[in-house]
């Protein structure tokens, strides 16, 4: 059975928010890790979810990687692509998002694509082009002082005009508002007038589910998880696509952690809620720059807790002390050492009968996912807005909830654990 929508997603938290948002909304949905292979088996899946390391990645390695997964759903029948990005645009004024979107345009010769990260249960809404976060425009937000993006404007047209080719205009939330009809309009009128990327206002699931209705031919969409909401259903009216199944508990068992290289301020009060109840312990970034082993020292501090209670290690640290480390390593060295070192540890506790992983962070879910060489995941039960449990197909079977770093309540570990699966 031909694939009918192709997701490409800049990052793995982001590609399990998306997969998430699809299994809600009704679709058998396979999540692979990188550009699958011949061998990659998908199984029965209406949707396929490429999940990419590229959001952060140099811009010519962002694009050809998207183009190769583009190649794949493309022969394996998808009929609409969807480009993932954050739901806080996360980029720099190089790219990635700009780049890899005006490539994907050009290679599927679509004239015009939808921009719009919006995500409302997550607190994410945009108006007159602007990005809010909760109350905040995105540039006063927390955003503010991420690690490898920071974001310090909050005008969605003007951001992907900078990294962009193609004219960027807007689709104003009156026009939204009204339904599926003035928006296809508008689209006419913005294509008519040489646009190539429209941003679109929407405030509530409604304005997405009726974006979603007045894209259904549109062989390109750019956004986050949320424009996803309204596009299973078009499948189904176009009676491509069968009644929903309810997502399935995931099965394994073993000692839990959570590992957290997420600096986001949401991730830094999950961690000092489960300090609280679990034993947790921070990496120390001059230790692994000094050369010192700090993956055998972690995982003999795990050894020595308690085996049932979930461990916790992190390398999140408040943005002064990332600014402080980054001064003195470098941004990606400092980034990358965290990164290596999480995924390293998961590979050692796996080994030492770790079978249950919450990973807090995109660029961190890339590196353990990797590092743990997993190839695909089936999407769980969800566990908050945007992050359900994943588990792998192997017999030897792992549970995963690839949080991103933004997201979930202060308890989110906890929940986790104990509710999730
Ligand atoms: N103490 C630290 N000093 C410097 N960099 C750090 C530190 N701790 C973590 N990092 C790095 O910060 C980056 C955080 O990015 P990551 O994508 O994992 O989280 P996030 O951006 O909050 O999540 P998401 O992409 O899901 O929104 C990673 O590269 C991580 O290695
Ligand atoms: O859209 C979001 O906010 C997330 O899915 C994400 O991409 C975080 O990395």
């Amino acid at each position: 059975m031909a694939v009918l929508l192709g997701a490409i997603a800049d990052d793995f938290t982001g590609a399990t928010d998306l997969a998430n948002t699809l299994v809600q909304n009704g679709m058998r949905v396979a999540q692979v890790i990188g550009v699958p292979d011949a061998q990659t088996r998908i199984g029965q899946a209406d949707a396929v979810v490429i999940a990419l390391k590229s959001r952060t990645a140099p811009v010519a390695q962002a694009v050809s990687q998207s183009l190769s997964a583009l190649e794949w759903l493309q022969e394996r029948g998808a009929r609409q692509i969807l480009f993932k990005y954050c739901s806080t645009f996360d980029s720099t004024s190089k790219g990635n998002i700009g780049p890899v979107a005006d490539a994907l345009r050009a290679r599927i010769d679509s004239d015009f694509a939808l921009i719009c990260p919006a995500f409302p249960a997550n607190g994410r809404t945009i108006y007159q082009g602007h990005l809010f976060v909760g109350q905040q425009l995105l540039s006063d937000s927390p955003m503010k002082d991420h690690p490898l993006t920071p974001m310090r404007d909050a005008s969605l047209p003007r951001l992907m005009q900078a990294q962009s080719h193609a004219k960027v205009g807007l689709i104003p939330h009156e026009v939204v508002r009204a339904g599926a009809e003035g928006i296809a309009q508008r689209i006419e009128a913005l294509r008519a007038a040489g646009v190539g990327f429209g941003v679109a206002d929407a405030i509530s699931d409604d304005d997405l589910r009726a974006l979603g209705a007045a894209i259904a031919d549109h062989r390109l969409i750019t956004g986050g998880s949320g424009i996803a909401m309204g596009l299973p259903d078009n499948f189904r009216k176009a009676g491509l696509l069968g009644p929903a199944q309810p997502p399935v508990a995931t099965q394994a068992t073993g000692r839990a952690v959570v590992l957290a290289g997420s600096c986001s301020e949401a991730t830094r009060r999950q961690i000092a809620f489960a300090a609280q109840i679990w034993p947790i312990r921070k990496l120390d970034v001059d230790r692994i720059a000094a050369g010192h082993d700090v993956v055998a020292e972690t995982r003999d501090w795990v050894t020595a807790q308690p085996a049932h209670l979930p461990v916790l290690i992190h390398g999140s640290a408040d943005p002064k002390e990332v600014r402080q480390t980054q001064r003195r390593h470098g941004k990606a060295a400092a980034g990358e050492m965290v990164e290596r070192t999480l995924g390293d540890l998961a590979v050692a506790l796996r080994r030492q009968g770790f079978r249950r992983f919450v990973v807090a962070g995109g660029e961190t879910s890339g590196a353990v996912v990797s590092a743990l060489g997993i190839k695909a995941l089936r999407i769980g039960p969800e566990i908050a807005p945007g992050v359900p449990w994943t588990e792998t197909f192997d017999r030897d079977r792992l549970a995963l909830a690839l949080k991103s770093g933004n997201f979930g309540q202060d308890d989110f570990f906890s929940r986790a654990f104990s509710q999730g699966r």
